[in-house]
């Protein structure tokens, strides 16, 4: 039997340390520290002073396989997600070929499962070949093996309000969720960096923030009259904000997710025509950092999601409009949000759990992920060391790519374990 103590931690952080038996998947006791006889064979953490939370969901991986094999694999996607304190990830549609079909979300969600380090579950695309003329098989892909729950186009927008009415009303009959990459097109050509100040002086065609915020409060008005459930990748501007605080109190079922990089950084990064800056959507000011993490604090923004975007060096490493928009995420997220959320006391462990493991769990509607921690719930969960730090180097992380922005940054917050259904993934930055 596969049994793991965890010894002495806080549960959210809160209250008296207790001690968490893990026993055939699921959590089967919690009681006052060294009461509870250590079971023969079982494997102990010594988790003094540290906070266990329900294992994080990322509603918004790229994983690149099928097709850029050479910058990430399900197989290294899935380290660095448990390595970041993940047990469940979405990994997004545009592949090559694209995930449109029952064929590649089957192959992406068994590659996952043999793995075994987190659980892989495909987006499918909304529309054929992420073309945004058709839609995809969305009923194929639902009911395929691998049983797809988010259907997006990320990377692009479903910029076709007729496809997108479509889109809602079939994903909702399926009782799945659509997430847009809210990204009108024609308000974004050549686009370059967010428009404004920044963007004129470095000489940048400027990115408005009215391209995102048109097509969140289009989607909004579609969602409501089909009575249809949204999600909002990626939100990064404040008048997205307000939009979304007006739909809520409409009554509208949308949902959205703030990166970690739109938390922390800014187009004030863009004066070193450094790449490793270039992101769809941009950095944008500090303003709208600022209003991102109060609607993350408030509620207004339900969610992280790392955005994780892998990509080679030559793809990075070269002319700023040349290079592929995109960072790394998934092992950083959680001290990005520690460093940009809890320290300055805007959310609590607790309002950590809410954000990157209950709410992603609830809308793309996983049974089994950001539940209480209670007897009888499965063990998806992570434990974290509050007080420790570390430094960020690319070259260290488990993604086959290096592209992160944080580089050399000390940050708060560790991850010293991570269990999925009671199996220890990874533990004090190593795999398994
Ligand atoms: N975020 C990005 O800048 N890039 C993503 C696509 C996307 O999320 O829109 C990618 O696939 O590289
Ligand atoms: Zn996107
Ligand atoms: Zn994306």
């Amino acid at each position: 039997m596969n049994e793991v103590l965890i010894r002495g931690a806080r549960l959210y952080g809160e209250g008296e340390p207790v001690d968490v038996l893990v026993a055939d998947g699921v959590i089967a006791g919690i009681g006052a520290p060294g009461v509870a006889t250590v079971p023969e064979g079982a494997e102990v953490i010594e988790a003094a002073g540290q906070v266990l939370l329900p294992g994080f969901v990322d509603l918004h991986t790229h994983l690149r396989e099928p097709g850029r094999e050479d910058t990430e694999t399900i197989e290294t996607g899935s380290s660095a997600a448990a390595l970041g304190g993940y047990t469940a990830v979405f990994a997004m549609a545009n592949t090559d070929p694209v995930a449109d079909n029952a064929v590649v979300v089957e192959h992406v969600w068994r590659r996952g499962r043999e793995i075994g380090l987190v659980d892989v579950h495909p987006v499918g695309a909304v529309t054929a070949g992420l073309a945004g003329e058709r839609l995809a098989e969305l009923g194929t892909m639902a009911k395929s093996a691998a049983g797809v729950r988010m259907f997006s186009d990320d990377g692009h927008c479903v910029a076709d309000p007729l496809i997108m009415r479509r889109a809602l009303e079939y994903s909702t009959a399926l009782g799945t969720v659509v997430a847009q990459h809210a990204e009108e097109p024609r308000l974004t050509v050549g686009a370059q960096a967010h428009e404004g100040e920044r963007a004129s002086r470095l000489g940048y065609t400027g990115w408005p923030s009215s391209a995102e915020e048109s097509i969140v409060a289009r989607d909004c008005v579609l969602a409501r009259h089909a009575g249809a459930r949204l999600h909002v990748c990626h939100v990064s501007t404040t008048g997205t904000v307000d939009v979304l605080a007006w739909a809520k109190g409409l009554g509208v079922d949308v949902s959205a997710e703030v990166t970690p990089h739109h938390l922390l950084l800014t187009d004030e990064r863009l004066a070193t025509y450094d790449p490793i800056n270039k992101v769809n959507p941009p950095l944008r000011t500090e303003a709208d950092a600022e209003r991102m993490r109060q609607a993350l604090a408030d509620g207004v923004v339900d969610c992280v999601a790392t955005d994780h975007a892998p990509h080679a060096v030559q793809d990075k490493d070269c002319e700023w409009a040349a290079a592929r928009p995109g960072m790394l995420g998934l092992q950083t997220a959680l001290s990005i949000v520690a460093e940009t959320m809890v320290r300055p006391g805007l959310l609590d462990w607790r309002g950590v759990a809410r954000v990157m493991s209950e709410r992603p769990a609830e809308i793309a509607g996983l049974p089994d992920q950001g539940r209480p921690l209670a007897e009888g719930e499965p063990a998806n969960l992570v434990l974290i060391d509050p007080d420790a730090e570390w430094t960020v180097h690319g070259a260290e992380l488990a993604s086959l790519a290096g592209n992160t922005p944080y580089e050399g940054m000390r940050l708060p917050a560790v991850v010293s374990a991570t269990l999925l259904r009671g199996r220890i993934t990874a533990r004090e930055g190593k795999i398994g």
